[in-house]
Order: structure tokens, then sequence, then C-alpha cells
């Protein structure tokens, strides 16, 4: 393993290692947007630079966007692209049904649109992302400027009536001012502790008019891969039920920061 890699850095390494697994010649795949993500669009890249890929890449992020044409990676829009193969994205949590809480960088509304418009949804996660019941990171929902705190109080009114163990909302703050998406909206944030019923809550948050998507992605991940610091991957594959151990035993991170 490489000595200059911190063990999450690592971990996030390995995972999407593994994970560019996945992607075939001539695929389009939807690239994610995050720390972890961004590990997976340097391997993408490398695999198109040095194994001559050819990939059609679905950037979730303008983030994403530029890393991945920095990469080499041919950037198209989803209505371009129309329907994709392949999603990789990482996560802020994963249960043992591979329902998600995705937004921490703002980013859930585009990646939820990418990931539902492929074939399949890989996740790449460190250990840390595992949880028995989603809910201790805040879960996000992005909102309409227009009536903002409006929506907010809405949502707040309808947590009263859900399985959570808290109710505070938050919205997102850039410095002293509200974060702004990069569809030009806010985030608030819902600090639940502990989301009994996530089927449910995603649904009933979505009605809310001024709320524009929520961060839960449930029946949408169907395999997530989990790096550890020491080289060792996890592969959970729902709808096969199969579960795999693997190694990636030598890691060369110099490849992958070559900007083309
Ligand atoms: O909005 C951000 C995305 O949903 C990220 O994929 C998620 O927050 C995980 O990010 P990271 O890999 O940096 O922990």
């Amino acid at each position: 393993m490489s000595g200059e890699l911190s063990p999450i850095d690592t971990a996030k390494f390995v995972a999407a290692k593994r994970a560019v697994e996945f992607v075939e010649d001539g695929m389009r795949v939807g690239l994610g947007t995050g720390s972890t993500a961004a590990w997976m669009v340097r391997c993408l890249g490398e695999l198109v630079r040095e194994a001559g890929l050819t990939v059609t890449g679905v950037p979730t992020s303008s983030r994403t966007a530029d890393l991945a044409r920095q990469q080499g990676i041919k950037v198209v829009s989803l209505d371009e692209a129309k329907w994709l193969d392949l999603t990789i994205d990482g996560t802020d949590e994963f249960d043992a049904d591979l329902c998600l809480i995705k937004g921490g960088g703002g980013v859930h509304l585009l990646e939820k649109i990418v990931a539902t418009a492929s074939d399949r949804m890989v996740v790449i996660a460190d250990p840390s992302k595992s949880v028995d019941q989603l809910g201790a990171f805040p879960l996000p929902i992005e909102v309409i400027p227009f009536g903002w705190q409006t929506s907010k109080s809405l949502v707040e009114e309808l947590l009263t009536s859900m399985d959570v163990l808290g109710q505070t909302t938050t919205l997102r703050m850039n410095g002293d001012r509200p974060f702004i998406s990069d569809e030009g909206n806010y985030i608030i944030d819902l600090h639940l502790k502990r989301i009994g019923d996530p089927r449910r809550l995603s649904m009933v948050l979505n009605q809310i008019p001024g709320v524009v998507e929520n961060g839960l992605f449930i029946d949408i991940c169907d395999v997530v891969v989990v790096g550890h610091g020491d080289g060792r991957v996890e592969v959970s594959d729902i709808n096969e039920g199969t579960f795999e151990e693997d190694r990636i035993e030598f890691v060369d991170t110099d490849n992958i920061f070559k900007d083309v």
C-alpha cells in the first residue's frame, strides 16, 4: 500500500478502485460528487488514459464535471446520454437495506436524478458510513428559496408525526449567506438522530410543494463497496444477495493525480 495516504483516504481510494471495475468499455456512467466520488473519477480517468477505456460521464455537479474533464473523461449532460449503464457515487450513510442519506455536499438532487436514470447504482464508502439505522447524519432537503421559511415550518410540523428522534431543522449556510445548490436552491438540514421509517419520511417530505428533493435514497442503490485502510474491500450486492471480500494490493497514486 502507499505510505502517502491516510487510512481514511486509502479506504476511499480502494473502494473507488474496486468500483471502477464495474465499468465496461463504451458505458455511460453517472459520476457522483464528494471526496469519495472524487477518488472514483480519478481512478476512472486513469483507466481512460492508461488502458484506453472509452466511457461517457454524466457528472452530478460542476465540481465533478471540472474534475472529470481534467482527467480526460468525456462529459455530456444527462439528456445527451439519455440513460446510464451505471452510476458510482459516495454516501453519507448506508444501512443494511442499502438505503442511503446523501447530500452532505448539497448535491443530492442531481445525484438522485442521475442514479435513478441508471441501470445500476454502486455506492463507495469507508466503514464509518455504515449504520444500523439512518439518521445520525443530518438529512438534507433542497428547498425553493421562495417562501423557504414557510416550507421549513411545514417540514417541522410534519416531523412531529414522524418516527424520528430529533426534530431540529437548520438552514445550511455558506459563511453569513445561505448555501446555494447548483440548481440555485437552499438546503435545510434535518437533525433527526434516528429515522424509524425512511421510506415513509421520504414520500411525505416530497409532498411539501417547496421541497424539491430530500437526501434519502430508497431502493436506488444496488451495490455498496466498502474500502478499509489496510486495502481490504467488501462488495455487497443487494439484488444478487452476494457478499465478496477482495484486496487492493498496491496503491499507485502517481497516475491518478495526472492532469491531461
Ligand atoms: O452532496 C454530496 C454527496 O451526496 C456526497 O456523495 C456525500 O456527501 C458523501 O461525500 P463524501 O464522500 O465526501 O463523504
